[in-house]
């Protein structure tokens, strides 16, 4: 889907991204994660034709974004990693101007709003975009990205700075866009998002890419790892108990995503979430020390 060959972007004399060849295959979550400054929101932008290389080629869809790149943008939906919105506009204004600028036809594109709305969970259509709470202004940009059906998902940090049940909300909602057929590159910080929805990982360091590898690999080189869940309930609940709150603790990503959607559903409060020997934190945090 996507296929970048020794990409570099210079800017001036900084080399940003170094020789970079990555491929994004289709159907899959792929993750770039990487310190503050490692050359993600740079590759992103390439990848959907905000910038362009210094050197190299960047192609999606197969065609070359120097020269079709007008063209496969209306398959790319992306989400910049601040994005700011038209803050007098209502959700459902705000969502229906950008489809004014897709050529949506009005009955397809209430349909589509609608639908989009229900399934990111935000009733506040007549609300000013600027009244809404962050993680609510992140999902409506989500909703614009998506507007128009993109086969491509291209996002910068999707969950990063909200709180921790709206985050994961917004992972997991990537989880089902995937199994619904998109394709999804994704930059990251939050690691147990890493692992619960990425299937390959990139890890970038100075511009350069470390590593590239399945999430089946990288779990299997690096063996278990323990997520740890904190959380208080009024109902009595078997799970193991200390200082007044509840504790789950499993090295099964999939158990602790079904914990918090739990969590998230009967309106518990999610105290606190860390991870024990965590493979991805643990060769993250090696490489990053090198
Ligand atoms: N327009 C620009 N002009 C000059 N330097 C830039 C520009 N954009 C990015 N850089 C530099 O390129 C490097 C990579 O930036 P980039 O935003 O791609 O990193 P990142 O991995 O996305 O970081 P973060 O996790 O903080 O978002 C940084 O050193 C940054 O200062």
């Amino acid at each position: 889907m996507i296929k970048l060959t020794g990409v570099t972007k210079s800017y001036k004399d900084f080399e940003a991204v170094k020789d970079l060849s990555l491929e994004v295959r289709d159907g899959e979550i792929l993750g770039i994660i990487g310190h503050n400054g490692a050359g993600k929101s740079t590759t992103l932008k390439m990848m959907v034709g905000l910038i362009s290389p210094t050197s190299g080629t960047v192609e999606v869809m197969g065609r070359d974004m120097a020269r079709d790149g007008t063209y496969v943008k209306r398959f790319l939906g992306y989400l910049p990693e601040e994005s700011p919105l038209y803050e007098n506009m209502t959700v459902n204004e705000y969502l229906r101007f950008f489809s004014e600028l897709y050529d949506m036809p009005p009955a397809k594109a209430k349909e589509r709003i609608d639908l989009l709305l229900d399934s990111l969970k935000l009733p506040e259509r007549n609300k000013l975009t600027g009244e809404l709470s962050k993680g609510m202004k992140r999902k409506v940009a989500i909703a614009r990205a998506l507007l128009h059906d993109p086969k491509l998902l291209v996002l910068d940090e999707p969950s990063s700075g909200l709180d921790p049940l709206t985050s994961f909300f917004i992972v997991d909602y990537m989880r089902r866009l995937r199994n619904e057929g998109k394709t999804i590159v994704l930059s990251a910080h939050n690691l147990f998002h890493v692992e619960y929805v990425c299937d390959r990982v990139a890890i970038m360091k100075n511009g350069r890419l470390v590593v590239c590898d399945t999430m089946e690999n990288i779990r299997k080189d690096l063996g278990k790892r323990e997520y740890e869940v904190k959380f208080m309930s009024d109902q009595r609940l078997d799970y193991d108990k200390k200082d007044g709150n509840y504790i789950y603790r499993t090295a099964d990503v999939g158990e602790i995503a079904s914990l918090l959607r739990n969590i998230s559903e009967n309106n518990w409060a999610l105290v606190d979430m860390s991870m024990k020997e965590s493979a991805l934190e643990d060769i993250y945090v090696k490489l990053m020390a090198e």
